[in-house]
C-alpha cells in the first residue's frame, strides 16, 4: 500500500514521461518526508532529556522521574530507528519502480536520438537512468530531507541564546561553502573524465561488433591502444578531480572541530556570566551537532547528488526527442489504398549545398513494382531509404495512401532490405519476425515465400536455431534470403529492396521474382533498387537515376524500348553475376 504511487487530480498535467513518473512518486516521497519529519522531531528528545535531568532530576533527586524520562527517551530512540529504516526501505522500492517505469520511454528516446544522428548521448542517457535509481535508493536522499531540518535546529539554538545560534549558523554556512567550493574546483575534470570514459566504452563496443574484421586486418593492438588511452585520460582526470576535492576537504574537518569547541566555549561563557543552566552546554553541543550533521553528510554525498542532478538533466533532454506516438496500425490498414506519391523529394547534407537527391517526383499505384536503376553513386539507395522512411527528405514529401510516410509515420508495416544485411535477433524466428512475438505460422509463410523453409527445417532446432554473430556464419545468399523473409514478413504495405538479388543464384532469383509477384497481388507497393536487369522482369515501372535525379521514368516496356537494349529483356532472368548488366544504362542524362 505504501508503494502505490499516487497521481492526484490536484497535480498539474506532466509534459514528459520523466515528469509524469516523478509526479506519480509524489505520494511515496511525501510519505518519506513525513517519516523524516517525525524522525527529526524525535531527535530533539535527548536534548530535552538532558535539560530535564539538570532541571528536575538533579534538584529533586527523584529516581522515578529519571527512570520514566529514560524510558520515554529510549522509546523515542527506538521509534526514530524504525522510521529511519522504513524511509530507506521505501526509497529502495521507489528507486526500482522509477527505473522500471521510465526504462521503456528512455530506451525509445535513446534509440530515436541515435536515429537522428546523436548516437553518442544514447548509451550515457541509458546509464543515467540507473544512476538516478541508485541515487534514490542511496542514503543521500534521506540526508537531503534531514538537511531541511538544519534551520529548525539552528532556531532552537537562537532561542536558547542568539550567540549560540550565531556560532551554529556560521559553522553551517562555512561548511556548506567548503562543499560548494569542492564541487566547483572538480567540475571541469569530472566532466572530462566522464567524456573520456564514455569514449572508451564506445570504442570497446564498436571493436566487439567488428572483432572479426579487426583481428583479420591486424588492428587488435591499435584498437586496444586507443581504448587504453581513453581509459587513461579518464583516470587522469578523475585523479585530478579527487586530489583537488581532497585539498578543499582538508579544511572541512578542522572547521567542524573548531565549531564544536566554539559552541562549547560560548555555552560555558553564558553559564558563567549570565547564570544559565549548565545543561545548555550539552544542549548547545547536541543541537549544533544535529544542525551540522546533515550538512556534513551532504559533503560526503554531495558528489552523488550533483551526479543525480546531471543525470536528471540529461534524461530530461533525451526524453524530449521521444518518437511521435505510433500511428494506429489498425487505422492505417482501414485507409483506402491510393498508392505511393513521391513529391519533389530533395535531400542535402546539413551545412552543405550539395543535393544528393534532386526534385524526385513520381507516383505508383497499390500493387505496382518500381525498379530503380542507374550508375553507382547516382542516389538509388538514398531514394530507397527516403521512400522506406529511414531518412527524412530535406525537401518535398513521400505519401503512402495520402499519409506522410517519412520516418515510418504512415503507421503501415513496411518491409526493407538494406544492402548490408544486419540480421538482428537471437534465433531464425526472431530474425524473420523482426524481434516480435509473432504468430509462428506467419514466420513460416515468409520463409516459404523466399524458399528457405526446407533449409530451416533441416537445422538442428529449425526456427528456434540460435544465430550467432548476426548471421555471419551463413553464406551471403542465405543471409540475403533471411533478410528478404524479414522484409516480406507480416504483409507489408510497402516493400523497398536494395540490391535484393546481389547474392542470389539463378534459382534464388526466380523465387524472388515469384515473391514480388505475390506481394503485388496482395496490393503491396514494391520498390527494387538494382544493378542486375533480371529482376526488372517483375517491375511495372522503371526509374533511371543519374546524379541524384530521376532522368527517365515510365512503364517498364517503354523504358526498355527507349533506354535499354532488347536482348536483356528477352532473357527476362539472366544468369547471376552478369557484370555487364548496367552497361546499357545511358551514361548521359536522357529526358523521358
Ligand atoms: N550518409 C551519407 N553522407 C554523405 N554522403 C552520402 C551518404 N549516403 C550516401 N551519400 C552519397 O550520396 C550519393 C548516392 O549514394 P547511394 O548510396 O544512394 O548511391 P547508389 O546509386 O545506391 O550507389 P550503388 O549502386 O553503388 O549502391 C553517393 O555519392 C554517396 O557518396
Amino acid at each position: 500500500m505504501l508503494m502505490a504511487p499516487l497521481r492526484t487530480s490536484i497535480l498539474p498535467p506532466a509534459r514528459t514521461p520523466l515528469e509524469a513518473a516523478l509526479w506519480a512518486c509524489a505520494g511515496p516521497f511525501g510519505l518519506v518526508f513525513a517519516y523524516s519529519c517525525s524522525y527529526n522531531l524525535l531527535l530533539f528528545a535527548p536534548s530535552i532529556y538532558l535539560l530535564q535531568i539538570y532541571d528536575r532530576v538533579l534538584s529533586s533527586r527523584s529516581g522515578d522521574t529519571l527512570l520514566m524520562l529514560t524510558l520515554i527517551v529510549a522509546l523515542t530512540v527506538v521509534v526514530g530507528g524504525v522510521l529511519d529504516a522504513l524511509r530507506r526501505a521505501l526509497l529502495g522500492r521507489l528507486g526500482a519502480w522509477l527505473e522500471d517505469r521510465l526504462r521503456p520511454s528512455v530506451l525509445a528516446a535513446c534509440l530515436e536520438s541515435a536515429f537522428r544522428g546523436d548516437g553518442t548521448q544514447s548509451p550515457e542517457a541509458y546509464r543515467d537512468l540507473t544512476a538516478l535509481r541508485q541515487f534514490v535508493e542511496s542514503g543521500a536522499c534521506p540526508l537531503l530531507f534531514d538537511a531541511l531540518w538544519t534551520p529548525s535546529f539552528l532556531c532552537v539554538l537562537f532561542l536558547v541564546h542568539p550567540l549560540l545560534g550565531a556560532v551554529g549558523a556560521c559553522s553551517v554556512v562555512l561548511l556548506f561553502g567548503v562543499t560548494i567550493a569542492g564541487d566547483l574546483v572538480t567540475e571541469d575534470a569530472t566532466a572530462k573524465s566522464g567524456a573520456a570514459l564514455s569514449r572508451s566504452y564506445g570504442r570497446l563496443a564498436a571493436a566487439v561488433g567488428n572483432i572479426h574484421l579487426i583481428r583479420a586486418m591486424g588492428m587488435l593492438d591499435g584498437t586496444a591502444r586507443l581504448i587504453h588511452h581513453d581509459a587513461q585520460d579518464a583516470r587522469r582526470e578523475s585523479d585530478l578531480a579527487l586530489s583537488r576535492y581532497e585539498i578543499v576537504m582538508l579544511a572541512a574537518k578542522p572547521l567542524r572541530a573548531l565549531s564544536q569547541v566554539l559552541m562549547m566555549g560560548a555555552a560555558a561563557w553564558l553559564v558563567l556570566d549570565y547564570g544559565k543552566s549548565p545543561a545548555i552546554i550539552f544542549v548547545a553541543t547536541l543541537m549544533s551537532g544535529r544542525a551540522i550533521a546533515p550538512v556534513e553528510s551532504a559533503i560526503a554525498s554531495w558528489k552523488s547528488l550533483a551526479m543525480a542532478v546531471k543525470a536528471y538533466r540529461r534524461l530530461a533532454a533525451v526524453l524530449t526527442v521521444l518518437p511521435p506516438a505510433r500511428a494506429n496500425a489498425k487505422v492505417a490498414s482501414q485507409r483506402p489504398l491510393s498508392g505511393l506519391v513521391v513529391d519533389n523529394v530533395g535531400l542535402k547534407l546539413p551545412g552543405s549545398n550539395n543535393f544528393l537527391l534532386k526534385g524526385v517526383s513520381f507516383s505508383l499505384a497499390p500493387g505496382e513494382c518500381l525498379g530503380i536503376i542507374g550508375p553507382s553513386g547516382s542516389g538509388k539507395s538514398l531514394l530507397g531509404q527516403v521512400i522506406a522512411g529511414l531518412t527524412a527528405p530535406t525537401h518535398g514529401r513521400v505519401l503512402l495512401d495520402n499519409t506522410d510516410a517519412s520516418l515510418g509515420r504512415s503507421g503501415y508495416r513496411l518491409g526493407y532490405l538494406p544492402q548490408d544485411i544486419n540480421l538482428l535477433g537471437e534465433t531464425i524466428n526472431d530474425i524473420i519476425a523482426r524481434l516480435d512475438d509473432a504468430d509462428p505460422q506467419k514466420v513460416v509463410e515468409a520463409a516459404r515465400l523466399v524458399g528457405i523453409h526446407d533449409a530451416i527445417m533441416r537445422m538442428p532446432q529449425a526456427y528456434a536455431t540460435l544465430v550467432p554473430n548476426g548471421g555471419l556464419v551463413f553464406s551471403r545468399g542465405y543471409r540475403q534470403r533471411l533478410g528478404l523473409a524479414r522484409a516480406f514478413f507480416g504483409n507489408p504495405r510497402l516493400v523497398v529492396l536494395d540490391e535484393p538479388n546481389a547474392s542470389l543464384d539463378y534459382a534464388g532469383e526466380r523465387v524472388l521474382l515469384d515473391a514480388i509477384e505475390q506481394m503485388k497481388m496482395a496490393n503491396a507497393t514494391v520498390i527494387v533498387v538494382t544493378h542486375r536487369m533480371g529482376i526488372l522482369a517483375a517491375t511495372d515501372k522503371i526509374a533511371i537515376m543519374e546524379g541524384g535525379a530521376v532522368i527517365a521514368f515510365g512503364e517498364s516496356e517503354e523504358i526498355f524500348e527507349r533506354h535499354l537494349s532488347r536482348p536483356q529483356v528477352a532473357s527476362q532472368v539472366e544468369p547471376p553475376g552478369n557484370a555487364s548488366a548496367t552497361a546499357n544504362i545511358p551514361a548521359q542524362p536522357v529526358r523521358p
